[in-house]
């Protein structure tokens, strides 16, 4: 296994992978890379392993939510014979969208989705790599049911503490693979 034992837990392995960067991209913010993680091949594998087992049986299509967003769901969809709902920044999709905009950590931003993607009723799996106020995944579950879709779960890879995006997704089920200080 690429030097990497399979006792390893996945926050361990998050730990030695991942690196912090201060004051990016503004002063004062602890910048969680995960690109090494991407970069790794069981890194990539167990984090996307690690994100739909919850889930299993019970989503149709796995949303990734753009840039970093799409790493993971393109994996998780792939793996789990999924399809992908791509959840794009603003002005990027052809056809008709519903748009969504939103403030995150360190900025204000829009999403969109085609407006015909995924029909009503079905159950869409949300993957991010961090979740830290909230405002992505939360424009992300506006957008999704406003196609009448439904949101079958949220699953990120790491969880900011002291910023509350968990209260912002109320009523829906979060799995985060580590839970970490900002
Ligand atoms: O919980 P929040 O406060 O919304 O922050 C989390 C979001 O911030 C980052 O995306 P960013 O918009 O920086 O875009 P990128 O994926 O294109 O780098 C990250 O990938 C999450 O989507
Ligand atoms: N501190 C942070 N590190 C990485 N991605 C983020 N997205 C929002 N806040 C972030």
């Amino acid at each position: 296994m690429l030097g990497v034992t399979t006792s390893e837990s996945i926050s361990d392995l998050l730990d030695r992978l991942s690196k912090i960067v201060p004051d990016y991209p503004q002063p004062g913010i602890s910048f969680k890379d995960l690109t090494p993680v991407f970069a790794d091949p069981v890194g990539l594998r167990r984090m996307v392993d690690e994100l739909i087992a919850p889930f299993e049986g019970q989503f149709d299509i796995v949303a990734g939510l753009e840039a970093r967003g799409f790493v993971l769901a393109a994996a998780a969809a792939y793996a789990s014979g999924k399809g992908m709902l791509t959840i794009r920044k603003a002005g990027k999709l052809p056809r008709e969208v519903y748009r969504d905009e939103y403030t995150l950590e360190y900025g204000t931003s829009c999403l969109e989705v085609h407006k015909d993607e995924i029909a009503p009723g079905t159950r869409v799996l949300i993957l991010d790599d961090v979740l830290a106020t909230g405002g992505t995944v939360g424009s992300s579950v506006r957008l999704i049911e406003k196609t009448g879709a439904v949101v079958a779960g949220v699953g990120v890879v790491l969880e900011l503490d002291g910023l509350d995006g968990r209260g912002k997704l109320e009523g829906h089920r979060v799995h985060s693979l580590q839970v970490v200080h900002s």
